[in-house]
């Protein structure tokens, strides 16, 4: 079993020592990891933020477990040497386009959400998004009008294979659920989106027992906080699963608790081969204060040990420890707590 784990910049090496820690106290038969750089580190140590050997190490490996990318020393680079682009080349050259978002209440935190705690109890729902398309993947320009006013363009587009394969995974993934699929688009507007549900209903015709709805996502965005009890898997693109994946973070409590899984078609040995990280950034903000919430970090960990390493024994183990931790009242700054990332991550290994 091969792990390769890229820190990144911020928080992300902070919050990857404490994943790495509860890696180690599993104490896996025959595994092996691999370190990295990626983004701002990797831009200062090799002239670009996804070098070549990041990316071959991440082709070796079984899944690999990612921190963080983002530094504002690095935002006046051009934008394909800027930190970002390490994940979203990472995605892009693995073929990662299914990303799973979960956001379950956690018991004993609903007085932490940003909805009134009986409306938050009801949250247990998991976003599909599109991770290898839409807005973010599209033809890109900066030009100069003649009036010397400057326009940018972001071309977005999907084509109906890369709709198709993501409406697969969700219609699975809400069978496997409630059967309840929410796709969510704006196709009052957009021709990506008329495509995007067109697509969709057709795939539909293969999952006759998932029941599906489909939302704008002006509207998503208010019933996410009115009423997330209504929703089991909901299905969108890249720039809007985006959004309100960072919403739904807030509607369970905090941005430090949502892992993530980007997936592909690839098969290993063990599972399916993805990436995990945190749905968060390099938060500079908080970075190299200790103080940052590694809980979204350790739950990425879980999720690598289900799909990529069929180790469903250890993610349940994991995942309980962090339940366990919250409802032991253990809490960072971004929980209204004093707990810091190592005090966290102590709390999580004692549990587990
Ligand atoms: N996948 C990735 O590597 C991502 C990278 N970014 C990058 O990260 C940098 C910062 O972006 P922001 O918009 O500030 O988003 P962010 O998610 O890094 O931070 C937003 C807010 O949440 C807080 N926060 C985030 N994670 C936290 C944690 N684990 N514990 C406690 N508080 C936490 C931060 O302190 C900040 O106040 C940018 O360069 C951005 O492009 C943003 C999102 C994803
Ligand atoms: C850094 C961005 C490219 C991505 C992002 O915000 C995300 O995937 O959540
Ligand atoms: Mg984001």
């Amino acid at each position: 079993m091969k792990i390769a784990c890229f820190a990144g910049d911020g928080i992300g090496p902070e919050i990857m020592a404490e994943a790495r820690r509860v890696l180690a106290a599993l104490d896996l038969p025959g595994l092996v990891v691999f370190e990295g750089d990626v983004g701002g580190a990797a831009y200062r140590r090799h002239g670009h933020p996804l070098p070549e050997e990041t990316l071959d190490m991440a082709r070796a490996a079984d899944g690999v477990l990612f921190g963080a990318v983002g530094d504002p020393a690095c935002d006046a680079l051009e934008r394909h040497l800027r930190p970002e682009q390490a994940i979203l080349g990472l995605r892009s050259a693995l073929g990662l386009f299914a990303n799973l978002r979960p956001a379950t209440m956690f018991a004993g935190l609903e007085s932490m959400s940003a909805l009134r705690p009986e409306i938050a109890a009801e949250i247990d729902l998991l976003i599909v998004r599109e991770l290898n398309g839409d807005v973010y993947f599209g033809e890109k320009a900066m030009r100069t009008l003649d009036d010397g006013r400057r326009q940018g363009f972001d071309f977005m587009s999907y084509a109906e294979d890369e709709v198709r394969r993501i409406a697969h995974v969700a219609f699975r993934a809400a069978r496997g659920r409630n059967g309840r699929l929410c796709s969510v688009d704006k196709a009052n507007v957009l021709e990506t989106s008329q495509l995007w549900r067109d697509v969709v209903i057709e795939t539909h015709a293969e999952y006759p027992d998932v029941e599906l709805s489909h939302m704008y996502v002006d509207n998503a965005a208010m019933q996410l906080v009115k009423n997330p009890g209504q929703f089991d898997v909901v299905v969108t693109g890249n720039l809007f699963g985006d959004i309100l994946s960072d919403q739904a973070s807030m509607c369970v409590g905090s941005i430090g608790l949502l892992a993530s899984a980007a997936l592909g078609e690839r098969q290993t040995q063990f599972g399916t081969f993805g990436l995990y990280e945190p749905i968060h950034g390099s938060a500079p903000d908080i970075a190299g204060q200790g103080e940052a919430n590694p809980m979204a970090m350790i739950l990425s960990l879980a999720m690598l040990l289900r799909h990529s390493l069929g180790r469903e024994e250890d993610a349940a183990r994991v995942e309980r420890a962090v339940s366990q931790a919250l409802a032991d009242g253990v809490r960072g700054g971004d929980l209204g707590g004093t707990a810091g990332t190592r005090e966290i991550g102590d709390a999580v290994l004692a549990r587990l």
